[in-house]
């Protein structure tokens, strides 16, 4: 049997920063992953390819709406074949070069998913069993199938086949509204599909604020998608029509038909098959793997990093939660646990959403005092000559300080504006401090200066 200092199950974002600093620590390192292709979820089937897509539906957009700009664009449509090679060319080019840093010798891999026999051994789908003294799982997730009647007996897509379409569907119903659904959804009626979302709770992007919510649904509604919210969905099946779901909504039972069915209702954690009881490792209550601060599970020498135990499916967290897994696992000095009062969240719709830090509603359930700000786009020279004049700015602050706590933005750019708060956020800066930086005339970032300017005075106000 071989011996590790430290086994990786799951190469992707988690586990192979993991395994890329226990290796840097010189360690003698084993990476364990069961899947086809190696590269992990967000190069593979994540982040890349869906961004890609939606990157080509929002200059398609600009291109169809060229008239507002004063420009003659005849006519702009998706070239479904060309798009799909060029997604396909881009993430074999992503996937190449991590594949290539997986097996450069730095550590060993083996290409055979595992499982535990005792918290010190793994045994792989080949027989071979290998023994680690720290372990890390980092086994990502996969689309849940919840058991709404019918859903497991129609086939199907997930957010997998969206992102490899070559054509463009005739009609799709999006089941949830989470950020798969918002994001890809639009994608396929950006690209000519007839599209239908139903969402269960009263608002899209339910972790956003309502009022940012509605800055997509109301852009979901005029780019022509047919929006349901506050919803229970009652059975799906098949018809001569393609596909039916009926469902519940404001006290009516509507019927909707497509030809195909997008489930983007949520991933699960990927516990199963790793016999985890047998390692005596635990989960929560929401089948994630449960760890600490510094990602150990009740097995302090078996740690586990991103989807599989969350407690956000976030690519820069799982990669965070690798890094620190393995500098904790081999006893480095000064570390510090991930804050959560620095969470970072963008949704790729048009317009994006995007927040950082504390949010007003924490901060209600709390009964902290915070001072609060908004600004809108609509009145901002940058996104008036832009034509975004959608959505708002807002920044939340202490109240006797002005330290910036958190900022939501709900606008054009919303996912570069958000990160003029990272630095600031990590630094415990305040609104005076960030009066002070440059803020060059005319950007979008320059609208970030009124709510701070109207933070400012309140405070001086008091
Ligand atoms: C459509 C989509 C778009 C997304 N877009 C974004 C985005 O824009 N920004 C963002 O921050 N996040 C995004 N995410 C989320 C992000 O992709 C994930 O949070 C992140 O990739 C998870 O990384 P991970 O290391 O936990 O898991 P993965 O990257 O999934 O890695 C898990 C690995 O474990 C392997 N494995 C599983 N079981 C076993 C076993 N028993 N033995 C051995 N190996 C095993 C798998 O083969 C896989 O390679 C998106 C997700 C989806 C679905
Ligand atoms: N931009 C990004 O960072 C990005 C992009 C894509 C995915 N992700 C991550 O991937 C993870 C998975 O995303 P997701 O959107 O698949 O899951 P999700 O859990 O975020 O959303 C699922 C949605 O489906 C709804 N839903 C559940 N059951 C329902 C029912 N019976 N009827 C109607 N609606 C129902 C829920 O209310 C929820 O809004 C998320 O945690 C997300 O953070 C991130």
């Amino acid at each position: 049997m071989k011996t590790f200092d430290f086994i990786a199950i799951g190469g992707g974002s988690a586990g192979f920063n993991a395994a890329r600093v226990a290796a840097d620590l010189g360690k003698k390192v084993a990476v364990v992953d069961g899947a086809k292709t190696l590269g992990g979820l967000c190069i593979l089937k994540g982040c890349m390819p869906s961004k890609t897509l939606l990157y080509a539906t929002d200059v398609l957009h600009l291109a169809q709406h060229g008239r507002d700009f004063g420009l003659k664009i005849p006519s702009a449509r998706v070239d479904m074949k060309r798009l799909h090679a060029r997604k396909r060319a881009i993430i074999g080019e992503f996937a190449d070069y991590r594949q290539q840093a997986m097996t450069s010798g730095k550590y060993s891999i083996f290409r055979e998913s595992a499982r535990f026999l005792d918290a010190d051994t793994v045994e792989l789908a080949d027989g071979t069993k290998l023994r680690g003294k720290r372990f890390i799982i980092g086994t990502g997730s996969r689309v849940a199938v919840p058991p709404i009647p019918g859903l497991s007996d129609v086939d199907a897509w997930t957010s997998d086949d969206v992102l490899d379409l070559d054509h463009v569907p005739e009609s799709v119903i999006v089941l949830g509204g989470g950020i798969v659904a918002c994001e890809l959804g639009q994608f396929l009626r950006r690209i000519g599909s007839r599209v239908v979302l139903i969402q269960r709770s009263p608002n899209i992007l339910k972790d956003h604020s309502p009022a940012a919510s509605e800055v997509v649904q109301q852009a979901f509604r005029d780019d022509g998608i047919d929006l349901h919210t506050d919803t229970k969905i009652e059975s799906i099946s098949r018809s001569a029509r393609g596909i039916s779901v009926r469902f519940r909504s404001s006290g009516r039972i509507v019927t909707r038909h497509a030809k195909h069915l997008f489930n983007a209702l949520g991933r699960s954690p990927n516990t199963d098959g790793l016999d985890l009881e047998k390692a005596g490792v635990k989960l929560s209550d929401d089948g994630r793997i449960k760890t600490n601060r510094w990602q150990q599970t009740s097995q302090s020498h078996i740690y586990a990093g991103g989807d599989v135990c969350g407690p956000h499916d976030i690519v820069h967290l799982a990669v965070a939660q690798g890094e620190l897994a393995a500098r904790h696992a081999f006893g480095v000095k000064a570390l510090k646990p991930i804050d959560p009062a620095l969470l970072l969240n963008v949704v790729f719709t048009d317009p994006p959403l995007a927040s950082i830090g504390i949010q007003e509603s924490e901060l209600q359930e709390n009964n902290v005092p915070y001072a609060v700000a908004t600004y809108p786009f609509d009145d901002h020279g940058k996104s008036i000559l832009m034509n975004a004049t959608r959505g708002y700015v807002k920044v939340i602050a202490d109240r006797k300080r002005g330290r910036v706590l958190g900022a939501e933005i709900a606008g054009s750019q919303a996912g570069e504006l958000i990160h003029c708060f990272s630095t600031p956020l990590a630094m415990k800066a305040t609104v005076h401090d960030m009066l002070k930086a440059p803020w060059y005339h005319p950007t979008l970032a320059e609208i970030l200066t009124y709510p701070l300017e109207d933070i400012a005075e309140q405070i001086t106000a008091q």
